[in-house]
């Protein structure tokens, strides 16, 4: 897949550095000393539910927003401070407006001297978001997932290595979902871009993200590889059995943990197909195997929703 330019290679790489951010509308507080990291050359998801502070962060970081304290830099520089920034960050906030009346390429070129590109440039961002065949139409009949497409195009125009996306699979049908995963991970992974999405939806984004940076409150509740929340969901498995000793010494030599119940044991970090396995290899007697894993989205809403138990890190 050659989607943009490869050889642009020298703007990409570039790491979003949000420290100690704090911004509070009247008594709400917004964003409450917010710290973290965003590597080039991964798609990072920003996560948080609705209300959380996330298009705060976004605001701060692209200078829409000044912060009470603390900083938010691309490169280790301030947005207000970078020099062409069309060429350096790509963003797409809230759904875009678009002038109804204008055609998407002529969309296109009313952003082009600001990014300092010519009018090929916005036909081929064009064709690489999948809407060369449509540029001549109307952006008034276009409908949600191609006015998406047409804000990412928007954001592409000046080639930028970081990409900073609010939202961005709102409105798609599966297939433009599929395609905008494979777009964003080719961007980030194939071109080294920095790619951060935000979404209240772990489950959107989660075939997309190589990171995670969730939200609750203003506040970060959780920064990880998304592999690292993967196993905070490990599987949990019922065992209903009259040999405790033999599943006890199982579980420790496998690694598990395990937690006696009455009429037999939990067992976590293991699936009911791996317990069933290890059980039958060890001749060990079963009654019943419920695998009881909680899963990626539970996990979530424990860290977001301070009513909810917490999971153990
Ligand atoms: N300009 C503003 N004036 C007053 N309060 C604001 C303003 N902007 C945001 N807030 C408040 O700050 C908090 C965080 O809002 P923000 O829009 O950043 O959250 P979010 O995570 O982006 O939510 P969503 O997913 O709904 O977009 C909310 O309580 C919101 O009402």
């Amino acid at each position: 897949m050659h989607l943009i330019s490869d050889e642009r290679a020298t703007v990409a790489g570039t790491a979003i550095e949000i420290k100690n951010l704090t911004k509070a509308f009247g008594a709400v507080r917004a964003v409450d000393d917010l710290t973290f990291t965003v590597r080039p050359g991964v798609v990072t998801g920003f996560l948080g539910p609705n209300g959380s502070g996330k298009t705060t962060t976004l605001r701060m970081l692209l200078g829409l927003v000044a912060p009470d304290s603390g900083s938010a830099t691309i490169g280790g520089r301030k947005y207000v401070d970078i020099d062409r920034p069309a060429s350096v960050v790509g963003a797409a906030l809230e759904a875009a407006s678009f002038h109804p009346g204008r055609s998407a390429l002529d969309h296109l070129r009313v952003f082009a001297p600001l990014a300092g590109v010519a009018d090929q440039r916005c036909k081929d961002v064009l064709e690489h978001v999948g809407l060369g065949p449509v540029s001549d139409r109307k952006v008034g009949g276009f409908s949600l997932g191609m006015r998406q497409r047409l804000g990412l195009a928007t954001t592409l125009l000046g080639d930028p290595g970081v990409l900073v996306l609010d939202e961005p699979s709102n409105g798609l049908d599966p297939e433009g979902i599929v395609w905008l995963r494979g777009f964003l991970r080719h961007l980030a992974h194939d071109q080294g871009r920095t790619v951060l999405v935000s979404s209240h939806v772990l489950g959107e984004v989660q075939a997309t993200v190589d990171d995670v940076v969730v939200i609750a409150g203003g506040r970060l509740v959780h920064e990880s590889p998304l592999q690292d929340l993967v196993a905070m969901a490990a599987d949990r498995v019922k065992v209903v059995t009259p040999d405790i000793d033999g599943f006890t010494r199982l579980a420790q030599s496998r690694g598990w943990q395990f937690e006696v119940v009455s009429g037999g044991l939990h067992l976590i970090g293991a699936g009911p197909a791996e317990v069933g396995a290890a059980a039958h290899a060890e001749r060990l007697e079963i009654h019943g195997l419920a695998g009881e894993g909680k899963g990626l989205e539970e996990v979530f809403l424990e860290l977001t929703d301070p009513n909810r138990s917490a999971v153990a890190a």
